[in-house]
């Protein structure tokens, strides 16, 4: 026992400070790689520690608080709340929609390392996942046919987009076709808007009666993308497990759900597809967006990527849209729940509660 103090004693003074020196600088490079795959509790209870992993984590919040969606989109989306100590939002971001049943997908999420790219490259791997055609020799079916996709400059939409022959998009249709895995263009053809992700100025604002809510950052045009509507992808019989659950929760308060049930009409109007996306736990931006009960400033509209058998849920400004201005939309027009969860949309039109259906 005396043996090792007698020896650490005898140690120049220089060479202890050294080593408590590296021993510090190891701690701070393991606490980086770490501390980002914590969620907001155990962040909270790492950091109480030591006063070093204190100032890791403090930086931490630093940067899930500067850009809520971890660098895969365009822009950093930074959350702002002036109405109580909540930093940020904790959640899986996703930028397109996954399967459920991904046994690939991490449940867990570097989220605020000090190198943005550990984040999104880990989110990556994974998240990307397109249902595909293919035929029987497992090849890709050609989907929209289009040659020109890329190669020839066509006219411009004003923002430096080529447009292609293809591109069916003039006004909101039902659904709008883009071109998709099926195809032999790449993500820089002009017909994968939707696929691109997120090209406007947002930021995420906390209201003290809706939550969280996404604001316009800058000024948007009528008709501009916003986002797609990302998450999992259920089965109806998860939806309903899951809806009841979170219903549950809602009731306690403190519970922000953020399941969809989306239905692909036919002209007649009977509806002929049903899926659901929940955002709740794995999502992009679109999770924060808020309920108008007047249909808000934002139009939902499907778009089917030629090769995909499942559209995705696009949103769009559906008017000119100031910025520091709210965007919304409308949850729904069923109202199951006579004593549903009330309303704060602030609208003429409001109907007090918030749209319940039957999952
Ligand atoms: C998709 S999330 C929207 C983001 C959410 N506000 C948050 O803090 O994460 C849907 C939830 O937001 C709340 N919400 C949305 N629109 C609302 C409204 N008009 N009035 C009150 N609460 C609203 C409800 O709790 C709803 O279940």
């Amino acid at each position: 026992m005396s043996q090792p103090e007698s020896k650490k004693f005898c140690e120049p003074i220089y060479q202890r400070d050294h080593q408590t020196l590296s021993n510090n600088s190891l701690l701070i490079q393991c606490a980086d790689l770490v501390l980002p795959w914590l969620n907001p509790k155990e962040l909270a209870a790492t950091s109480s520690t030591c006063k070093s992993l204190r100032q890791i984590s403090k930086s931490i919040t630093l940067r899930r608080s500067s850009d809520s969606c971890r660098a895969f989109e365009s822009f950093p989306i930074p959350f702002h709340n002036s109405v109580d100590h909540q930093p940020y939002a904790f959640f899986i971001y996703t930028p397109s929609l996954i399967s459920s049943s991904s046994s690939q997908f991490p449940r867990r999420q570097s989220w605020g390392s000090s190198s943005a790219e550990d984040d999104k490259w880990v989110g990556r791997r994974f998240a990307i996942e397109t249902v595909r055609l293919v035929d029987e020799s497992g090849e890709r079916v050609s989907g929209c046919g289009c040659q020109k996709c890329g190669e020839e400059e066509e006219e411009g939409d004003g923002f430096g987009n080529r447009r292609c022959p293809c591109l069916r998009f003039d006004g909101f249709e039902d659904v709008v076709s883009e071109c998709g895995p099926s195809c032999c263009c790449g993500f820089e053809c002009p017909n994968r808007v939707t696929q691109r992700g997120v090209s406007v100025r947002l930021k995420i604002v906390k209201d003290e009666r809706k939550g969280w809510g996404l604001y316009a950052d800058q000024l948007i045009p009528e008709g501009q993308f916003i986002c797609e509507y990302a998450g999992e992808l259920l089965t109806t019989k998860e939806a309903r497990r899951r809806q009841q659950m979170y219903d549950e929760l809602a009731l306690g308060g403190h519970f922000s759900p953020a399941l969809l049930v989306v239905r692909e009409h036919l002209p007649s109007g009977n509806s002929c597809l049903r899926f659901n996306i929940d955002a709740t736990v794995i999502g992009n931006v679109a999770r924060f967006i808020n309920h108008s009960c007047d249909g808000g400033n934002l139009t939902t509209t499907l778009v089917r990527s030629s090769g995909s058998l499942i559209p995705r849920l696009c949103l769009y400004a559906s008017e000119d849209i100031k910025k520091d201005e709210e965007l919304t939309f409308s949850y729904g027009g069923i109202r199951l729940h006579s004593k549903g969860l009330q309303c704060f949309c602030g609208s003429s039109c409001c109907f007090g509660s918030l749209p319940s259906e039957q999952t």
